[in-house]
């Protein structure tokens, strides 16, 4: 059996270079549940790979996300701390591109650092067999990596060799991450907090009381990502109430009341998710849920 591995890798390139195109080919669906959630890092982490054999965790650079002030600046402290803390690097060097002074400015700052760079040639699909083979040559002179990887995300060409090659360079250790969307607790606690919130502003009486709200999933949307942006996701939602009076309350005339609480509970969600979101709320009466273990139970409490 081989030995588990994780650890944190960053994506770097000049703006354009395929660098959010190939982390959500990297990371599948799942890059959007985990963006924006600051964890034990003190990074922003774009997704997480998980294998049986390893975990990788892609973090955000700051700055280099940002390469176009990175062009006209030096990198700050930030940025180079952030590359010296993770595991491996990975440089994106567009196969339709020729190697630019933005690349040369890029690669002489990871030549400073210890960390591992790989790499990564992205968009090998738009060109020919001979380009490809020039640019992989001109990027083996522009200085000491790792390894170089010609991938194309958009066609999912090489991307399972490069994740091989990046879990290469992982130390031993256990996964950093649950797997699996829903087990992390925090986040749909927050989602169904935002709801909450909203569903109440206004409304005094004993309906706090009884409303309890209950995050039922949060999926990526079918189809949705491929365009390099983080996946639509479906967030479904059901506020439980004790009495019918007080759905009536929640939905409001002609459903006017839980289309406005959907629409600012949905401001929020979009901001913790980092993504956009479709919010699907359902508002169901669970009879004396306060007073029924059973239901209680299952409303998590
Ligand atoms: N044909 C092809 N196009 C790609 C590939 N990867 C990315 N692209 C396209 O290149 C463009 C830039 O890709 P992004 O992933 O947004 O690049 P980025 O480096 O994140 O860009 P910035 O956010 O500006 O730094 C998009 O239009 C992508 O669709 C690829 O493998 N093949």
């Amino acid at each position: 059996m081989t030995e588990f591995r994780s650890g944190f890798a960053c994506v770097v390139g000049r703006p354009n270079a395929g660098k959010s195109t190939l982390t959500n080919a990297l990371v599948g669906q799942k890059v959007a549940i985990t963006s924006g959630r600051p964890q034990t890092t003190r990074h922003t982490i774009r997704g997480i790979v998980h294998r049986e054999d390893a975990q990788l965790v892609l973090v955000d650079t700051p700055g280099l996300h940002r390469p176009r002030t990175l062009l006209g600046e030096r990198l700050n402290d930030l940025v180079r701390d952030t590359l010296s803390e993770v595991d491996v690097v990975l440089f994106c060097l567009p196969a339709d591109q020729k190697v630019g002074p933005g690349d040369r400015f890029i690669a002489a700052e990871l030549a400073r650092l210890e960390v591992p760079v790989i790499a990564v040639v992205t968009k090998s699909d738009v060109v020919g067999r001979g380009r490809l083979a020039e640019h992989l040559l001109m990027v083996s002179q522009l200085g000491e990596w790792a390894d170089i990887v010609p991938v194309s995300a958009v066609e999912g060409y090489q991307v399972d060799v490069l994740v091989d090659v990046v879990i290469g360079h992982l130390p031993p250790g256990p996964a950093l991450y649950p797997d699996g969307e829903l087990t992390d607790e925090p986040e749909t606690v927050m989602v169904a907090e935002l709801v909450r919130e909203a569903a109440l502003e206004g409304v005094r009486d004993e309906l706090p009381h009884s409303l309890a709200v209950v995050v039922d999933e949060i999926v990526p949307r079918e189809g949705s990502g491929s365009d390099g942006r983080p996946p639509m996701l479906d967030v479904r939602v059901n506020l439980f109430v004790e009495r019918d009076s007080q759905k009536a309350i929640i939905i409001g005339k002609g459903g006017e009341r839980l289309r406005a609480v959907g629409t600012q509970a949905r401001q929020g969600i979009e901001a913790l998710l980092g993504t956009r979101i479709f919010l699907d709320l359902h508002v169901k009466v669970a009879k004396d849920w306060q007073r029924d273990p059973k239901q209680l139970g299952r409303l998590g409490f």
